[in-house]
């Protein structure tokens, strides 16, 4: 890289000025980085440029950018950065987000397709239905630690849908090892864009564990050991529950028993694809999730308003279903406001450019990892006036088809062309539901101290790659009497 000039004679995109041989190490961060890409895109336009150590970064801030490169030319901005230290030495190359552009990447997106795709999302909304009653029954019995709850629904939902796997507790042994694997991934092993020394100098990776500087070698073959774990144990549970004859349906038994895994290839493509489904939901799920609420306590007047459309539409003796989302207009608009406001992954995750290209007279080397910087996106005043207010009202507003999908958060939200996020339609069931369920049951307000003063929320952002809000003190309590007894009579039974 450190040596690649541009054939063309063309200038690369602009950016901040590089150092010599380091480049920009010093202009990146781990801590909000898309609100210093966004900064730079106030000075040096839409498409931005930096490196580190030669290897090119390259920011895109604006949707045109993003539909002209990643949509458009999709064949070459497919692929994926190819880390040593994530890839090889963790062993996360099979998982979806991380798969060369290729035939193995084909083949599990069109397994995750047959398992996400619209057509086969209304076969979970039964499921989906029967989930959220318990969700809102451990969320009552313990408001303060209303994480819990939602990350046994992020977890518990998708551990259903791909395993058949039905969480008994909070400390489930599959969630506590997807937790501590996401966890590794997100902070450790992809935390900084997953660049690690070693993928600077591949010659590293041929060290002695023993020697000082080789520690990464022995974190590598901890982690991985984990990661591992983390996709074989809830495959094996399937298997042997399919000896057993008591496999509930799933992604995997029914692919299992249509014979799709028969051959090395089909075992190990559907072994990492269901890692890769369930992997992929937690932290995504949860971060939509907990926006909402954060939403909810700073903006009650929209909480009320969906409340009041949700008790007029289906009343006061059951919760929503999915039959009564047509009805629900104010909700929708809420949920969409959620996603563009809350922006769950503001620099998305990176596609590798596979051939030097050329974008309006810019210069963009083969082999830059390519970002769309979601966060300028959503945020843009262009599509969403007073972007920095939340405001639902904004889709409500009447206009033509063309600018309404233009101003569609969802077109944004889960990234672009051939790699867009498989289970955008899995949870745009399952975070609605969840959403509309708890209006319908549970007002949620800022918590107040002794004198009765509401406490102003502290939100800190320290994940680098999903912008999940950290927790926060918060009122949740059952909107009646009613509601309780709603929750109580649906729940009455063991789970
Ligand atoms: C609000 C929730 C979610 C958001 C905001 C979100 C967002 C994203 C984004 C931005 C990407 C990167 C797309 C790109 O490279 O252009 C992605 C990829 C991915 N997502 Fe999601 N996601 C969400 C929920 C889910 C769920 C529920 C699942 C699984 C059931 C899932 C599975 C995946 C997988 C496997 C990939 C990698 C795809 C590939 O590289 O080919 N996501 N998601």
């Amino acid at each position: 890289y450190l040596t690649r000039k541009p054939s063309s004679g063309l200038p690369k995109p602009p950016g901040p000025k590089p150092l010599p041989l380091v480049g920009n190490i010093l202009n990146l961060t781990t801590h909000q980085l898309w609100l210093r890409v966004t900064d730079w895109s106030m000075t040096y336009g839409k498409v931005i440029y930096v490196h580190v150590f030669g290897q090119g970064l390259v920011f895109l801030s604006t949707a045109e950018a993003c539909i002209d490169l990643l949509d458009k030319r999709g064949s070459i901005y497919s692929d994926k950065p190819h880390l040593v230290m994530c890839g090889e030495l963790c062993g996360c190359e099979n998982m979806a987000a991380f798969t060369s552009y290729g035939d193995q990447m084909r083949r599990q997106r069109k397994l995750m397709q047959r398992a996400l795709g619209p057509t086969a999302i209304p076969k979970y909304h039964s499921l989906l239905e029967m989930e959220t009653p318990w969700f809102l029954k451990r969320l009552l019995e313990n408001p303060e630690d209303y994480i819990t709850p939602i990350r046994r629904y992020a977890g518990g939902m998708t551990l259903l849908v791909v395993y058949g796997y039905q969480v008994k507790s909070d400390d489930d042994t599959f969630l506590q090892l997807a937790d501590h694997c996401i966890d590794l991934l997100a902070n450790e092993i992809a935390s900084g864009g997953g660049i690690w020394p070693v993928d600077i100098f591949p010659a590293l990776r041929r060290l002695p564990e023993w020697m000082p500087g080789a520690g990464f070698l022995k974190k590598a073959r901890a982690w991985r050991a984990k990661i591992e774990e983390l996709v074989d144990k809830p495959y094996e549970f399937v298997q042997e529950s399919l000896r057993k004859g008591i496999a509930l349906p799933s992604f995997c038994s029914t692919l299992l028993e249509e014979n799709e895994a028969q051959d090395a290839q089909g075992d190990f493509d559907l072994r990492w694809t269901a890692n890769s489904m369930y992997t992929g939901s937690i932290d995504t799920t949860m971060t939509l999730v907990l926006q909402f609420f954060l939403a909810m306590i700073e903006h009650p007047e929209a909480m009320k308003k969906a409340q009041k459309e949700i008790d007029s539409v289906v009343g006061n003796d059951r919760l929503p279903t999915f039959a009564d989302r047509e009805n629900l207009p104010y909700l929708e608009a809420l949920f969409n406001e959620c996603l563009r406001y809350g922006v769950g992954v503001p620099l998305s995750l990176p596609h590798r450019l596979m051939e030097d290209d050329i974008y309006e007279g810019m210069f963009i080397p083969k082999g830059s990892l390519v970002f769309a910087n979601v966060w300028n996106i959503l945020r843009d005043e262009t599509m969403f006036k007073d972007a920095h207010l939340f405001k639902p009202e904004r889709y409500l507003e009447p206009v033509d088809e063309e600018t309404a999908k233009r101003r569609d958060p969802k077109n944004y939200s889960f990234g672009f062309g051939r790699r867009i996020c498989p289970g955008r339609y899995l949870v745009q069931s399952s975070a609605w539901i969840l959403m509309a369920s708890l209006l319908a049951t549970m007002d949620i307000s800022k918590a107040v101290d002794a004198n009765g003063k509401q406490i102003e929320p502290e939100v800190k952002y320290e994940n680098s790659i999903f912008r999940m809000p950290s927790k926060l003190q918060m009122n949740i309590k059952p909107r009646s009497e009613r509601a309780v007894g709603i929750i109580d009579e649906l729940t009455n039974g063991q789970q």
